[in-house]
């Protein structure tokens, strides 16, 4: 397979596209961001990196997060963590409440906003040091200690978190918060602040295309079972309203963030990440998508 070719043209192919999308602008920090940014990174098994762009500048990584936070949980608990958050598509969006009423405060999954808070709820639980030991967690799954918060994101979201604030207190109303709202709040904006590269990201996200072993050194770090339940929630609910037409056009499992990137992985095969800040109005990455729908086009390798 020449991945070389097929990432070059999908480079030349996204030079002529026009974006109709918009950066995020609902936490006043991601909106300075360039539109014009964009990044990718294919990191393949057994043959080798493929990339373009901004694919080594970091960026918000906002509810990419969400799946080390799930992981994190699952290495914690057994299955009793999926009494307090289902596996189920919501087809709303990230960060609705409706559903939270009349499902008496059991978020549908854990990529939604009200699942990911259920999530660093238990994580508060827990753990002694839940920021510290997360992102330990994060570095060690990207072998790299350069990884950090942007404090100047953790604050502009943390001044407008009414959304965030609302699921919480409404959850903790059902009894399915425990801690403190302020706390796991704060564990929740400190993880969607993290910023990594493309690059970092691909690295970071081998474990779950390598059935729980970090590729660089064949550690098993997340049993292959937990590994597959991890990547069925992403091809599921890794696109909050838009799971459904990332699976038609992309087919891959995956997660997005509203940072604009998107993270997908073909078990066995590679990883990939994109960065484009332009969201569609599902709060996914407008050109993001096209690429990767390219990139599986091109190459025939979708799990499909
Ligand atoms: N979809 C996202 O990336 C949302 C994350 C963002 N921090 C929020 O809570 O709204």
């Amino acid at each position: 397979m020449n991945y070389q070719k097929i990432i070059t043209s999908i480079q030349n192919q996204l030079s002529s596209i026009q974006y109709t999308g918009k950066v995020a602008s609902y936490i006043p920090e991601l909106e300075t961001i360039k539109a014009t940014k964009f990044g990718m990174h294919l990191h393949c098994i057994n043959s080798g990196h493929y990339h373009f762009g901004d694919n080594t500048e970091k960026f918000s990584i906002q509810s990419i997060s969400k799946v080390f936070a799930l992981t994190k949980a699952m290495l914690l608990l057994g299955d009793e963590l999926f009494e307090r958050v289902d596996v189920e598509p919501s087809g709303d969006p990230f960060n609705s409440l409706v559903q939270l009423e009349y499902e008496s405060g059991i978020p549908r999954n854990p990529f939604i906003n009200a699942g990911a808070l259920v999530v660093c709820d238990v994580l508060v639980s827990k753990l002694e040091n839940p920021k510290n030991d997360l992102l330990d967690f994060i570095q060690k799954l990207a072998d790299n200690k350069n990884i950090a918060i942007n404090r100047k994101v953790f604050d502009s979201e943390k001044k407008h978190s009414y959304r965030n604030m609302s699921l919480l207190n409404l959850m903790k109303s059902f009894g399915n918060i425990k801690n403190d709202i302020d706390i796991v709040l704060d564990l929740y904006i400190h993880l969607c602040s993290i910023e990594m590269s493309c690059e970092e990201l691909s690295k970071a996200f081998m474990v779950y295309a390598n059935g729980g072993k970090l590729l660089y050194n064949q550690e098993q770090i997340i049993p292959s079972r937990k590994v597959k339940r991890i990547n069925a929630i992403m091809l599921t609910c890794g696109f909050y309203d838009e799971a459904g037409e990332f699976g038609f056009r992309v087919g891959l499992p995956g997660k997005s963030g509203v940072g604009g990137g998107i993270v997908a992985l073909y078990p066995g095969q590679y990883t990939v990440t994109v960065w484009s800040p332009p969201l569609n109005p599902k709060g996914n990455s407008e050109l993001g998508m096209y690429s990767l729908e390219q990139l599986t086009t091109l190459t025939g390798l979708s799990i499909f």
